[in-house]
């Protein structure tokens, strides 16, 4: 194995042009700089540079590749062989010049490599970057030296403290790379070195430029911590990429080089780098979809997709049709009545043309829409999306239409957030062409869809769905079929257990402010004020739990067999539907107002409540808050694992990431769980179930108390101890 690995991994070497050295980076598929690469790139480089020969080198990546950076893997475990940053000096330093063929992409230490050479000639289509803040570090191998001495303090501190990507004619503008060409970027590389043999290097060489600053230095390096602190939602990276930025304006280079070192020491054993390179690894995990039946990702091929149909032009409906649209896909865009249908049609063509400034996309984009209340026209598409209100009988009433209309193979897919697919499916005759792709609003922009199959679901429609997600640039999950899937399931004890904290004694302000400072861009409150609390309502009333299908049985607290908040169920009766109506758990300028304000009558309300309930107030604490609303949830995610609902642990953190704003360096719930340690998790959950035996769903789930009797083993070890194992890390 290591032999295969040794002989695909290297830094092959050629001779162009009679005098050129050609070096490719060959380490599929992205030509990382893997321990095996820097030692061959190192014997490489010396023969090279030692042959009388040469007279220039061009250093490129096999398969249109440059280079996607270090070898993430490689930072779990010990650094071994030679160092990037020796080599990349040890390029920089050459006395023949040498030119980066940059193709398809140059990231982290890819363009750090890069930076060291002498000059960077880059293909139109290539990417480049320095995502590694994103993975919880900092570009480590000189790069946060380099770029502030080449292109502006502003734009290099934007790149590094974001990760931002970008495209190589922007590259070329800030005066990243030289020359962009939409030919080859090898062949001109190898003719640009030919030309500049001879021609002195030393203005070539960044470590010897100082970094050019604007006039007051030192508060814009102030503004630029204060902003950073406001954005970066607790994430360490950051900061300390400005720090490293910092020492690039006040230091020499070598000296800048050592804070770089040691803010990256610092931050590689950090828990946020941990996670975030998790969450790294996680992401494309989840592409590597299973099924309980043994159908995976491997083993199943997707339809062809050459027009869809969405059914229902609400909110979700409009976003939807323009994610489509986005992705290529022609959309017969159908409504019921002619006013809805007239209203979906005015906001989906100006969202459209919104997205066609945005994205520069060709007009052809905007006449892929096609509007009708004919449900005949149904006919041509080859999958429907229905995004109509999360009704059972609505839903099945139209299935059982889109049964007889469709043609035979159509996929057939459901947008509910909460509903049995199975049902749904039930009423057509082709259950296994029935998935659920749940969508988060607003759809066009949010990049999770949860992908689930029911009992019935075919391996193709779940493939199927899973490349459309792909095609609209989104992260699909595959999981099971379950009242709120993983998403809303696990969400629904986060919401309860702050209702259940209001009562008890805390405030909308000191919840939200919690889960702020956790990480969450929003409080739960803020989020239920801006949806509209009217959306949790009438899924309560669907489900039994108030209005007039209230299900009999259970008192004013305790309903469904545990205790209930009927908080939001008052609000809402007396008009406090949040943002809309310009009062929630917060109060607003105007209805349709965005800034929350303290909601004086919430407040007596809640003391009103209380008493009235006899409901004993207790000071509700920043621990307490923060183990009562996110243990629950997690303990549903490991309740969801068991049933095998999610295929593992990485794609429940997945999910929260992309639909719920999890903060990423904390890698999602369960990942979470992992680092703050299962053991502290199951006692609190035992202590706050003693306290409060009203709720159920404060009893620690059978699997978390097996890892915790085994010893807590690490999260990519968690499916060995459910009935197959499951973890795809
Ligand atoms: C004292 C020590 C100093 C050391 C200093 C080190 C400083 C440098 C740090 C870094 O360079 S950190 C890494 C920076 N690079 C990145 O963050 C790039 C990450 N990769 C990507 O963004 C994408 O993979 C891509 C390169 C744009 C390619 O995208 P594409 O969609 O084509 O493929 P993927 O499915 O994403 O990836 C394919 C395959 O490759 C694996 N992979 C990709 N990049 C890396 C990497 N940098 N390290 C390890 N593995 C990587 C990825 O996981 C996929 O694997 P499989 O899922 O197919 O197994």
């Amino acid at each position: 194995m290591t032999q295969t690995l040794a002989a695909a991994t290297m830094a092959a070497y050629r001779r162009a042009a009679g005098c050129i050295a050609v070096i490719t980076l060959t380490n599929p598929p992205v030509n990382t700089l893997s321990y095996l690469l820097r030692e061959s790139f190192y014997e490489t480089f010396r023969r090279a540079n030692a042959d009388a020969e040469v007279k220039a080198i061009v250093i490129c990546g096999a398969d249109g590749k440059f280079c996607g950076g270090a070898d993430i893997k490689e930072f779990a475990g010990k650094f071994s062989g030679p160092s990037l940053v020796a080599l990349i000096d040890d390029v920089e330093q050459s006395k023949k010049p040498v030119v980066a063929a940059i193709e398809g992409m140059a990231l982290g230490g890819g363009l750090e490599l890069a930076l060291g050479c002498h000059y960077r000639i880059a293909h139109t289509k290539a990417q480049v970057g320095f995502p590694e803040v994103t993975l919880g570090l900092l570009p480590a191998a000189g790069g946060s030296q380099r770029l502030p001495r080449l292109i502006t303090l502003t734009s290099a501190l934007e790149l590094i403290t974001t990760g931002r990507r970008i495209s190589a004619p922007e590259a070329l503008k800030l005066g990243i790379v030289d020359k962009v060409t939409d030919k080859n970027a090898l062949d001109m590389a190898i003719d640009f070195a030919r030309d500049i043999i001879g021609k002195p290097l030393e203005s070539r060489r960044l470590s010897l430029r100082t970094t050019p600053c604007p006039p007051d230095v030192e508060s814009f390096l102030d503004e630029a911590l204060a902003s950073i602190r406001k954005h970066s939602r607790g994430a360490i990276a950051p900061l300390a990429c400005l720090q490293a930025v910092r020492a690039s304006v006040y230091s020499t280079f070598d000296e800048g080089l050592k804070k770089e070192q040691e803010l990256f020491k610092m931050l590689l054993t950090s828990g946020q780098a941990r996670a975030l390179q998790y969450s790294f690894f996680a992401q494309r995990a989840t592409k590597k979809w299973s099924m309980p039946s043994g159908a995976t990702w491997k083993n199943t091929s997707a339809r062809p997709l050459r027009k869809a149909a969405v059914i229902g032009l609400g909110t979700m409906g409009r976003g939807i049709t323009v994610a489509l649209i986005k992705a290529g896909i022609p959309v017969i865009a159908v409504e019921m009545g002619l006013k809805q249908l007239e209203a979906g049609k005015t906001v989906i063509m100006s969202m459209l043309e919104k997205e066609f400034k945005k994205k520069q996309l060709t007009k052809a984009y905007r006449e892929m829409a096609a509007f009708t209340l004919d449900l005949a026209k149904l006919q041509e598409v080859d999958l429907v999306v229905e995004a109509v209100f999360e009704n059972m009988s609505l839903k099945k009433q139209i299935f059982q239409q889109l049964s007889s209309l469709c043609s035979a193979d159509a996929i057939l897919c459901t947008n509910t957030s909460t509903l049995d697919i199975d049902e749904i499916a039930s009423v057509t005759t082709t259950p296994h062409l029935v998935v659920g792709m749940h969508f988060f609003a607003p759809a066009h922009v949010m990049k999770l869809l949860e992908v689930i199959y029911g009992p019935r679901t075919s391996p193709t429609a779940v493939a199927t769905a899973m490349q459309l997600a792909q095609q609209m640039e989104k992260v699909g999950v595959v999981v099971g079929n379950c009242n709120g899937f993983v998403g809303n399931r696990m969400f629904k004890l986060y919401a309860e257990q702050a209702y259940f904290l209001l009562e008890e004694g805390a405030i909308p302000e000191q919840v939200d402010q919690v889960l702020e400072d956790f990480g969450f861009p929003m409080g739960i409150f803020k989020v239920s004020d801006l949806s509209g609390l009217d959306i949790e309502w009438k899924i309560r009333q669907e489900q039994g739990l108030t209005g007039p299908k209230q299900i009999p049985g259970g008192s004013f607290r305790h309903r469904a067999g545990g205790r209930y908040s009927p908080l939001l169920d008052i609000l809402c009766e007396r008009g406090y539907l949040g943002q809309k109506t310009g009062q929630g758990w917060y109060l607003y300028e105007k209805p349709g107002g965005r800034v929350p304000t303290f909601n004086l009558w919430l407040h007596k309300f809640l003391e009103e409540y209380r008493e009235l309930h006899g409901i004993q107030k207790h000071y509700v604490g920043q621990d307490e808050i923060l183990e009562r609303c996110l243990y629950p949830l997690i303990n549903m995610g490991f309740h969801i694992l068991e049933e095998r609902i999610a295929a593992s642990p990485e794609d429940i953190d997945i999910i929260y990431v992309f639909g719920y704003s999890w903060p990423r360096h904390w890698g999602g719930p369960m990942f979470y769980a992992s680092m703050v340690g299962l053991p502290r998790v199951l006692d609190k959950l035992n202590y706050y179930h003693e306290i409060h035996p009203d709720i159920p769903t404060l009893e620690p789930s059978s699997l978390l108390k097996k890892l915790v009797a085994n010893g807590s083993p690490p999260i990519g070890t968690w499916g060995a101890f459910i009935k197959e194992h499951n973890s795809k890390l």
